[in-house]
């Protein structure tokens, strides 16, 4: 497939909130401006939703929901065939979609078009559930006959974060939809452009009327409802770790909905004496800057062996120091802006706190020019377990390369962490690969590779990483409630 061409000025086609298969306007009347983190300029203004928007789309969806509707009496064969459609549509529309992404979002149109990719490809993969989606015949003791349903757990709420709208969107909406349940989606008030093109898509995929909701607005307005909402059954989130904790209590403050959540890391990445040291720069190099360091996965603490520390570094600088910042529409870019102000300030911050605590700055270390959000790539060695920079989610270009001699010592240093999202070993030692991978408490562990996301296989976190897993067959259950059926019979039979 050739790639597909940039829209450097898309038109945009939808701001309002999506309920019901209808574009309509808040009950407030309040819009918000979702900013180009290019330039800093705003691109428009787009419907701001709050509880009262939130109502009428928990009422939507369980309209949708209500036994003997369209959706509860479509044959699950035919909601994969929706799915699929939709699907199609998004590879149909690629080329503006990755645009709309890029505009939004400032991530290079290469990486758009890959996250969109990647979401065609989650929304097939999760088709193809849904008339598996099987339950047991148990042989129980005495006279009866017992089986298991997978049910649809209902009102799914799906806030999203805006690192990649579009990956985290299907992510949450495939094995939803997949097994029979209805969504809102509130997206991140920073990216909520393609979302809502999505759910253009959605209807015009033929998903009937409160299936699929998308209503933009701000985390502690239109996310609190949705989270405390009495008639919503799950929420699956996406995004900081404190964050995911106020969604927890509200879960258990209301009617102990179902909650998964995909959120922070500060992941190891550990790098071993024996490796080929330019794979290893390579590597690690692209475990963190992927994104422009903006990915709960980031391999946000390098870990090298001391035999090797100083040219590892050496080699990792060269990479930073290369890699081009600048205009996501160029093809020739490899990081864009950070998301917004507010995050590059963050990491500023982070980043001064890295000088003062003693660590080696060898490159950056600044902002990147003066308009727009953009960092430049950093470095730092002789980083140390107990500075902050070792310590907190920097959600941004800036490496850590610390030092260690002994395999049992880094074990335990890479878990001395309240996080455990991903992790990796570069190494060509089979048993010491093999010995990290299952000593690391981590919901991930890459061998030789980083960012290794696939559709088939769950991710999610241990600890304050996360509660349950997105992808592959796991990332099922996260939307089904087991029912066991038993009828008495008047004989058994083995
Ligand atoms: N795990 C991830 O993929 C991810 C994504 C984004 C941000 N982060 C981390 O979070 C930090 C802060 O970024 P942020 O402020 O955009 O993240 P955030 O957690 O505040 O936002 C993520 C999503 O949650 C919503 N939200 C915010 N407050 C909410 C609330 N009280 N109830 C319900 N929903 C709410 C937001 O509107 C957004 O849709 C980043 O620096 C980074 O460390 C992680
Ligand atoms: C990083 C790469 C990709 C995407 C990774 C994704 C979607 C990570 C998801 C992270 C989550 C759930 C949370 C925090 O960030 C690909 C697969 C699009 C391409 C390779 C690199």
């Amino acid at each position: 497939m050739s790639a597909p061409t940039p829209i450097p000025n898309p038109e945009i086609k939808y701001t309002q909130l999506f309920i019901n298969n209808e574009w309509v306007n808040t009950e407030s009347g309040k819009t918000f401006t979702t900013i180009n983190p290019v330039t800093g300029e705003p691109i428009c203004q787009v419907q701001e939703g709050s509880k009262a928007d939130i109502e009428k789309a928990v009422k939507a969806a369980r309209e949708a929901f209500k036994i003997n509707s369209k959706w509860r009496t479509m044959d699950a064969s035919e909601r994969g065939v929706i799915i699929n459609k939709f699907a199609d549509l998004m590879e149909r529309d690629l080329a503006y979609l990755a645009s709309l992404e890029t505009l939004d979002n400032g991530k290079p149109f290469v990486n758009s078009v890959g996250d969109i990719n990647f979401g065609i490809k989650t929304m097939r993969y999760y088709a193809g559930w849904s008339d598996k989606n099987v339950g047991q015949t148990i042989p129980v003791d005495g006279s009866y006959f017992t089986y298991t349903r997978h049910e649809p757990v209902g009102v799914c709420a799906q806030i999203i974060p805006w690192n990649y709208p579009i990956c985290m969107f299907t992510w949450k909406m495939g094995p939803a939809l997949t097994t029979g349940n209805v969504i809102i989606v509130k997206p991140a008030e920073q990216t909520p452009l393609t979302a809502l093109y999505l759910a253009a898509l959605a209807k015009e995929a033929g998903f009937p009327a409160g299936v699929i909701n998308v209503v933009p607005g701000f985390g502690p307005t239109a996310g609190a409802a949705l989270s405390e909402h009495m008639n919503v059954n799950k929420v699956a989130f996406t995004g900081s770790t404190e964050v995911g904790q106020l969604i927890l209590q509200a879960a258990g403050r209301t009617n102990l909905k179902r909650v998964s959540l995909e959120l922070g890391g500060k992941s190891p990445n550990i790098v071993l004496p024996d490796v080929d040291l330019d794979l290893a720069a390579d590597v690690s190099h692209m475990a963190l800057f992927s994104n422009m360091g903006q990915a709960c996965t980031a391999g946000s603490r390098t870990y090298v062996h001391e035999s090797i520390y100083d040219e590892f570094v050496k080699k990792a600088v060269e990479r930073a120091q290369k890699r081009v910042v600048g205009d996501p529409w160029d093809p020739k870019t490899q990081s864009g802006p950070q998301i917004d102000e507010e995050q590059m300030n963050k990491i500023l911050e982070l980043i001064e706190s890295g000088k003062k605590q003693g660590a080696k700055l060898h490159c950056g270390g600044k902002r990147h020019g003066d308009k727009g959000y953009f960092i430049e790539n950093t470095v730092f060695s002789d980083v140390t377990d107990d500075m902050r920079i070792a310590k907190e989610e920097i959600f941004g270009p800036v490496q850590q390369i610390i030092k260690f001699s002994d395999i049992d010592d880094v074990i335990e240093r890479a878990n001395n962490t309240s996080y455990g999202l991903a992790a990796s070993v570069l190494t060509n030692d089979l048993d010491k690969a093999i010995t990290l991978a299952n000593s690391i408490q981590a919901g991930t562990v890459w061998i030789n590779t980083y960012h290794t996301v696939c559709n088939q296989a769950p991710f999610g976190g241990f600890k304050m990483s996360g509660i349950g897993r997105e992808l592959g067959s796991y990332g099922i259950h996260q939307y089904t409630e087991v029912k066991t059926v038993t009828v008495k019979i008047s004989k058994k039979s083995s």
